[in-house]
């Protein structure tokens, strides 16, 4: 379906995302920020391919990604190579807006964390997905998922356009057909493998955030 007329290198395959997400990983469980990004990229390229009613959660996803990109990039570079290492060289720099937005409005940790917000709605998200059966509702189990999770962060406006942008979501036969993995057993076991992955990286980041106390970032 949608995947077959993509191009090569729009197209979604969820196997590379859940690669990515396992790449994230160092050996002493620090979280690689260039495997992350990658990891979202490959995220929004899936959304992309749902169509351009999903367009405003892209692009706010794309910004993010870029920002983050841009410190991997920038002179220091170095102190970027894991979330670990960004929150000391941020938070010892004093580059993070704490208590309200100032003078590092884009700071990669306050950057971050809505991406990291977004994770844990993916998690949600891909868990329903996983234990849903035949009949079930992407939408249903998407609204559910995101009211869980970034909803909470989220002011009325917002929380009312991605809620109409679900309801135009393709059922879970069209859904599973544009992950372009396999027969819906092969999903289902993709997923299983991915979420545990999913749910570390999440996991670490959000205790090392809760540590700084930097949870409630502007
Ligand atoms: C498959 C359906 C995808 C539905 C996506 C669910 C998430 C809905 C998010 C709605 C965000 C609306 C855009 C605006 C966001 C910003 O206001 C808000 C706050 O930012 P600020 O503090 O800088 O102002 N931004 C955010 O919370 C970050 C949102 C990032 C969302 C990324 C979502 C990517 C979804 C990728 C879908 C992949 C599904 C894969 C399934 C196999």
């Amino acid at each position: 379906m949608a995947g077959s007329v993509a191009s090569d290198d729009q197209k979604f395959c969820l196997t590379e995302v859940l690669d990515t997400f396992k790449l994230c990983l160092s050996e002493n469980k620090e979280v690689y920020l260039e495997h992350y990004v990658a990891g979202w990229r490959g995220l929004v390229k899936f959304l992309n391919s749902l169509g351009s009613v999903f367009g405003f959660i892209s692009k706010d996803a794309v910004n993010k990604i870029q920002v983050l990109v841009n410190y991997l990039n920038g002179e220091n570079g170095s102190q970027y190579v894991t979330v670990q290492s960004m929150v000391k060289y941020e938070l010892d720099n004093e580059l993070v807006d704490l208590t309200k937005r100032g003078s590092h409005p884009e700071s990669g940790c306050r950057t971050l964390l809505r991406l990291h917000r977004a994770l844990r709605w993916l998690e949600l998200f891909l868990e329903r997905l996983r234990t849903s059966t035949e009949d079930s509702k992407t939408s249903v189990m998407c609204a559910e998922s995101y009211n869980e999770s970034l909803a909470l962060y989220h002011p009325w406006v917002v929380r009312k356009a991605a809620g109409m942008a679900f309801c135009v979501l393709p059922g879970r036969p069209a859904f599973f057909e544009v992950m372009n993995v396999g027969p819906p057993e092969q999903v289902v076991a993709m997923l299983g493998e991915a979420l545990p992955l999913i749910s570390e990286v999440y996991q670490i980041t959000e205790e090392l955030y809760a540590q700084h106390l930097l949870l409630d970032l502007p």
